[in-house]
């Protein structure tokens, strides 16, 4: 596996870029202590050596722990105040918070102690009636903090220039890439945090646009019966759901993971009535209660007694919840023979076993094809979520919009969508579907006018030709979903 070199896409600073910017920090810390003279001020930012302080990879390092941190802290004390500034010299977080100063120098180490890339933070703790000098580690029962290198006392290294940048650079490089790339580490969030991400996912997906033949709030895309508030009504009708499932994944006891599906799927029904109920009867999420509440369960379980999973991790035991799917949701009943019926005649397929009815795309496309749709991806533990949706939105630049779209036509073609099946009537729309893909990669993908022209003029296609990558907006989902929990939104 490649390490990314977080520094290549930075710009140099000057020693005197860097004395500008303490003076702002300076000031800015001076008016938030004399602003908020009785609580606490906590200054945020990376400790990266050398002239590069800024690129996007360094941007996502410190938002993945700045959003952990505050949701640290806040379970101390609301913060009165966040500011966020992306300077030339690099990410930098400012909080007010209403906590005595020894305490939260106490949280604040913690958080560069324990968590993965806690290391690369320096946070700063102080108040206007302070002592005049900072509460060291020692005097608060810590360690010192520890060099990258050699784990001696990095104060010490810096001080004697002991390693070089270019050793501290890769080693930096080699964190970001265990973290962010090889596999990618979830931290342990709480139940009100994870539901907000996920129906957040919900939304981000409906108000991307433009989306070939989908929902967005420029284009109804091939669906005549909903509309972008029919997905903004549904998302909103979820977040419950997801509590439950989070709660279930966190108090499931045992390994026989099967039955952690099971005790979800009641709550899963009861979501898709309520979604039903939001849209006047209208299938906008019932593949997204599926699979996303799938996640989130495995998510939750993972995560039991504050352990923060590796992604892969997280992925077992989506595939261990979904062993039997395939089994007993299919196989079981829709076993095609391909004999004929007893007078001989080839066109009426006869069925070994029970004579089950497809009720559903996904049922009459395995008994079909032997496709097996969303149940296939649970069961392969929903590998194209990190082989091509977490890899596309952590490579693309751009805005939010950009990167999502690029991940949704990413994602269009490793996965093999039963709504489009279902609606083009053949799995051969799949082939179609890569050389759309291949063509809007051709022409620049999201970040180009050219690629968003085109996007617009497939979303025209789709419509003529009643397609929806209903499927792809799922995967797009879930890959929202845990983007948002590592950092990478
Ligand atoms: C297991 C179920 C999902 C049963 O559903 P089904 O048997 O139909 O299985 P699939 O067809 O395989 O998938 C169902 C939905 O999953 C999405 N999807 C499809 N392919 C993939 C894929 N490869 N990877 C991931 N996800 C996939 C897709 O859902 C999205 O599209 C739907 C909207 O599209 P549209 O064409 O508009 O659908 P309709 O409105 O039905 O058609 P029209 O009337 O408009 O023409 C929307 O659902 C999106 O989410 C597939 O549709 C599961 O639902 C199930 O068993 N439910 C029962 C209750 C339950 O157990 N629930 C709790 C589970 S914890
Ligand atoms: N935006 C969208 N439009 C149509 N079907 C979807 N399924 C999930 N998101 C969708």
């Amino acid at each position: 596996m490649e390490i990314v070199d977080i520094f290549a896409e930075g710009c140099p600073v000057q020693l005197e870029d860097v004395l500008k910017n303490r003076d702002w920090r300076v000031a800015v810390q001076d008016h938030l202590m004399q602003h908020f003279s009785t609580s606490t001020v906590v200054a945020v930012k990376l400790n990266v050596p050398g002239e590069v302080k800024n690129s996007p990879s360094i941007k996502q390092l410190f938002f993945a722990g700045w959003r952990l941190l505050l949701s640290k802290m806040s379970s101390m004390a609301v913060q009165k105040v966040t500011v966020e500034a992306d300077r030339l010299t690099g990410p930098e977080g400012f909080f007010v918070i209403n906590r005595e100063l020894e305490e939260v120098k106490k949280e604040a180490i913690r958080f560069e102690e324990h968590f993965f890339l806690g290391r690369l933070f320096d946070i700063d703790v102080m108040t206007l009636h302070a002592p005049a000098y900072q509460l060291s580690r020692q005097e608060l029962g810590f360690a010192p903090r520890t060099c990258l290198i050699c784990s001696e006392n990095a104060k010490e290294c810096a001080r004697s220039g002991k390693h070089d940048i270019s050793a501290l650079r890769d080693n930096i490089n080699q964190i970001y890439t265990d973290y962010f790339v090889i596999d990618p580490v979830i931290p342990a969030w709480d139940q009100e945090t994870v539901a907000k991400a996920a129906t957040f996912a919900c939304l981000a997906e409906a108000v991307t646009w433009p989306k070939p033949g989908l929902v967005d709030p420029v284009s109804n895309g091939a669906h005549q019966d909903m509309d972008i508030y029919s997905f903004l009504d549904s998302s909103l009708s979820l977040e419950n759901y997801f509590k439950k499932c989070f709660e279930a994944g966190r108090t499931f006891r045992g390994d026989q993971l099967t039955a952690l599906l099971s005790t979800i799927r009641p709550s899963g029904r009861f979501a898709e009535g309520r979604m039903f109920q939001v849209t006047d009867g209208v299938n906008t999420h019932k593949g997204t209660i599926f699979s996303l509440g799938i996640l989130i369960a495995a998510y939750g379980y993972a995560s039991r007694n504050e352990q923060s999973p590796s992604l892969s991790f997280v992925q077992t035991v989506v595939s261990r919840m979904g062993a039997q799917l395939v089994e007993n949701d299919l196989k079981e009943k829709f076993s095609p023979s391909g004999l004929t019926d007893s007078k001989g005649d080839a066109d009426k397929k006869v069925f070994k076993g029970n004579a089950n009815r497809p009720s559903t795309a996904g049922e009459q496309q395995y008994q079909d094809y032997q496709l097996t749709g969303v149940r296939g991806e649970i069961a392969g533990g929903l590998r194209p979520l990190s082989t091509v949706g977490l890899k596309t939105l952590r490579e693309s630049r751009g805005t939010t919009r950009v990167r999502l779209l690029n991940t949704l036509m990413a994602l269009a073609t490793s996965i093999t969508d039963s709504t489009m099946i279902k609606r083009y009537g053949d799995p051969k729309i799949s082939q179609q579907l890569n050389q759309w893909v291949q063509e809007f990669e051709a022409r620049g993908g999201a970040e180009s006018k050219g690629g968003q022209d085109y996007l617009a003029s497939l979303d025209q296609a789709f419509i003529e030709k009643n397609l929806s990558m209903g499927g792809a907006a799922d995967y797009l989902i879930l890959t929202i979903f845990i983007g948002r929990l590592t950092g990478l939104l």
